[in-house]
């Protein structure tokens, strides 16, 4: 796969020597010329003045892979976050607004806190806006004056006090909105669809020649956004998933061939139950979307119930919401329906494998006991744990020195150190568990269950993976293309 046209020609690309290639950001000075510049504030700030470098090298840049060999080509690499030695904006003339999109996600209010107290404390900036509900929330609602006190123990609440939204993205208005209130920096905190509204939002900004700047922080509790090494919110996610599965768990000891059954989200990346299941050591069975199943014959998941009730009298299964829902339109006529942003809307497999389950010990006349738990809401809706508090203000703060140096771009963190990645990296491909990897192994041994893969399906996966790896052939030119695919193929 390589870049569709669009994003091609947004692309930033900068050859160095070995096969260094790097995929930058764009900036303002891409677009617009003789921009004044100015003397970063922390200079003078009594916190990090005293920090021995603590601006960033304008040449340091971040590896995407770290495991290399000894011919390997340098690789893609991206723009190291961090404050500049200067800034393209003066405190006073800074008008900032944050948005939060789609789903909740633990350590929403923990990002909008440090975005507004980053802003204020280490650039002096107070116009600072709330956008409420979502992308909508630019052109039909009105824009909320924050501050440090108005956020100060918002981290300790769940939710988006800014509230959030699916739908409504519609890029003309929002940009106008923008435009007609000289807001020059647009902090925006959400999933894989809010990344493709900020990239849309970034071109017609662009197109205008307005001197914005848009950052994304990427967020979703699926872990499913490309590129970063893992989503804010996450951790405390699988946590809390912790105590439905423990609960699970007294529920099927409890009773004579007892099956605890949890559903975790997870719409097409299984990572909250695969790291659920491994911190709980107390599970039998994971499905997730990427590992195909079924429940029949030699292999199937009934079989497997059966064994491990003859061998241990009860079984926890953890099921992704995403996972077997091919099984289920097979079984079950739903017309396919999707949300207001156009997801698909799924079909509930903890319901539906609960009564499949259930109708199977009754045919072969087994004593059986079945308790089903879905606390996909509950894990998404607590505060974040002190590790995302702390992960939530390092993104803050480093979304905050990307747009005072005048970046556009989604930022994350990649291999431990945190770096500003082009939108169309984190929105043109999904993060998923790969079924060939050493964590979906050690899942396997952990809880014993069947792979339920033919060396076919093993084979494709293989391929898939071979081909993810290859895939991303950053290009804007053709000499772009050819020097790219020259690297893919380690030639110099
Ligand atoms: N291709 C797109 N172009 C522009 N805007 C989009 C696009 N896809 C989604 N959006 C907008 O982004 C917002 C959030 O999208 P979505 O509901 O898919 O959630 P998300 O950001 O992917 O988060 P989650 O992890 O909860 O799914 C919505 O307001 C939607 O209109
Ligand atoms: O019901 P809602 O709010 O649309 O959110 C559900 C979806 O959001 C997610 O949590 C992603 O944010 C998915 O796992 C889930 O399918
Ligand atoms: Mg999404």
């Amino acid at each position: 796969m390589s870049l569709p046209d669009d994003d091609a020609a947004y692309a930033k690309l900068q050859e160095g020597d070995y096969g260094y290639l790097l995929d930058d950001v764009p900036h303002f000075t891409d677009y617009l010329s003789d921009l004044p510049t100015f003397p970063n504030p922390l200079q003078d700030h009594p916190a990090y003045s005293t920090v021995k470098q603590y601006f960033v090298n304008a040449d340091d840049t971040v590896p995407e892979k770290v495991v290399v060999q000894k011919n390997s080509p340098r690789g893609v690499h991206f723009r190291r976050a961090g404050p500049r030695q200067r800034v393209y904006f003066e405190s006073e003339d800074v008008k900032a607004c944050i948005v939060t999109c789609g789903g909740l996600c633990p350590g929403l209010n923990t990002v909008i806190r440090e975005l507004v107290c980053g802003l204020s404390h280490m650039y002096n900036v107070n116009d600072i806006f709330g956008i409420q509900n979502g992308y909508k929330g630019f052109y039909s609602s009105n824009y909320l004056p924050m501050t440090p006190k108005s956020v100060n123990d918002i981290h300790k609440r769940g939710g988006t006090v800014l509230g959030t939204s699916r739908g409504g993205h519609d890029t003309k208005k929002i940009v106008d909105n923008i435009q007609d209130r000289g807001i020059n920096q647009v902090y925006i905190i959400g999933g894989d669809g809010t990344q493709k509204g900020a990239y849309e939002i970034y071109k017609e900004i662009r197109r205008r020649g307005l001197k914005v700047a848009v950052a994304g922080v990427p967020k979703t509790i699926d872990n499913d956004i490309a590129v970063i090494d893992k989503s804010f919110g996450f951790d405390s996610a699988v946590e809390e998933a912790q105590r439905a599965i423990d609960a699970a768990h007294v529920e099927a000891s409890s009773a004579e061939n007892g099956i605890g059954l949890v559903k975790l989200m997870g719409r097409y990346s299984g990572f909250i139950a695969m790291y659920a299941t491994l911190a709980s050591r107390d599970v039998d069975c994971c499905l997730i979307p990427e590992s195909p199943f079924y429940l029949e014959g030699e292999g199937g998941l009934f079989e497997y119930i059966e064994r491990r009730l003859k061998e241990n009298n009860h079984m926890v299964i953890v099921v992704a919401e995403g996972a077997g829902q091919d099984l289920i339109a097979k079984s079950i006529a739903a017309a396919d329906q999707i949300d207001a942003s156009g997801n698909k809307l799924l079909l509930d497999v903890g319901l539906w494998l609960t009564h499949k389950i259930k109708d199977y010990c009754k045919a072969k006349k087994m004593e059986m006991t079945i308790k089903y738990i879905d606390p996909t809401y509950m894990i998404r809706a607590i505060p974040s744990n002190a590790s995302d508090n702390v992960y939530c203000t390092l993104l803050a703060h480093s979304a905050i020195h990307g747009a005072m140096a005048g970046y556009s771009f989604t930022v994350g963190m990649v291999n431990g150190r945190h770096a500003y990645i082009p939108f169309h990296r984190v929105t043109s491909t999904r993060n998923k568990v790969k079924i060939t990897d050493r964590m979906w192994a050690r899942l396997l041994s952990s809880t014993n269950q069947p792979s339920f893969l033919s060396q076919k399906d093993i084979d494709a996966a293989r391929e898939a993976d071979k081909l993810a790896n290859k895939s991303y052939l950053p290009v804007n030119t053709k000499e772009h293309g050819e020097n790219a695919k020259k690297l893919a193929n380690g030639e110099k």
